[in-house]
């Protein structure tokens, strides 16, 4: 289980002014602003849940999933998952987590694919018979065999994305963070990645935590949806909640709720 309650995140930055010369006074200012990225944020999530976790750019999305992967501590609120605190005990807790971030890779770029899977492996103590199972299931499902043997520099994003979603799983997590997992993905590419995580979530209960702009994605993958804005939960419902407030397309419908939010 999940459990975030009034999480704050403040960001401290160099204050600054367009242009070149403004960017050298900041560099030696000490003035500083505070972006508050998440005011309060309380959820709870349950165990084998698919969440999607929705908001515009800069809602804190990103944030709050760097939290609960324990790559960023809150300033204030408290995070407790499977009675773990994800920053303070970080080694126990990425053994029962993946995590994908659409924009950052955790293959290695220069080597074959196949070579990062077998780090991880060690990085992570994962059995012989587990790995192999895995590794056998993931390129299976994901269509990796023709890429395997690739470097993660020579791959398409698509390509790349399935990799990283079968590394983010070889150590069977229990609970799976997509950060835009099909930001970029051509159309085959998205629904074979839906597909997989779909059937993760149904098949083995993994948790699915999901952020995108892409509705599609929701509407294949969230039971629930959280909806966030200016660093705060909006709110928590269906994705037929939110079809509610509008008559036409689910984007269109989305727009406008961000409207009414004025986030
Ligand atoms: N390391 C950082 N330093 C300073 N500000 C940051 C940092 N990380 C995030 N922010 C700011 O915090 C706010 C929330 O950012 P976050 O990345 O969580 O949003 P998001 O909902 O994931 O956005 P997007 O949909 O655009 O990816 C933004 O205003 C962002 O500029």
């Amino acid at each position: 289980m999940i459990q975030a309650e009034h999480l704050q995140k403040i960001f401290r930055v160099r204050k600054r002014n367009a242009g070149f010369k403004n960017a050298a006074k900041a560099f030696f200012s000490r003035e500083y602003e505070e972006i508050h990225a998440l005011n309060d944020v309380s959820f709870r999530i349950e165990d084998g849940e698919a969440v999607g976790y929705i908001g515009p750019n800069g809602a804190g999305k990103s944030s709050t999933i760097k939290i609960l992967s324990g790559i960023l501590t809150p300033d204030s609120g408290t995070c407790v998952i499977d009675g773990r605190v994800p920053w303070k005990d970080r080694r126990a807790h990425v053994s029962q987590i993946g995590v994908v971030f659409g924009q950052r890779s955790q293959l290695w770029w220069d080597v074959p694919v196949i070579d990062s899977f077998e780090l991880i492996r060690d990085i992570y103590a994962v059995t012989e018979d587990v790995y192999k199972r895995n590794l056998r299931d993931l390129t299976d499902l994901l269509n990796l065999s023709e890429i395997l043997k690739t470097p993660a520099r020579s791959l398409s994003l698509g390509q790349r994305m399935r990799c990283e979603i079968a590394a983010s799983l070889l150590h069977d997590p229990r609970i799976l963070f997509l950060d835009e997992p099909t930001i970029g993905l051509d159309a085959v590419s998205k629904i074979a990645v839906r597909e997989f995580v779909l059937d993760m979530n149904k098949r083995r209960g993994t948790t699915v935590i999901l952020t995108t702009h892409d509705m599609q994605d929701v509407e294949a993958l969230a039971q629930r949806v959280l909806l966030i804005g200016k660093g705060r939960i909006l709110l928590d419902g269906t994705l037929d909640d939110i079809r509610r407030g509008g008559s036409g397309q689910i984007d269109e419908t989305l727009a406008a709720l961000y409207k009414q939010f004025d986030i």
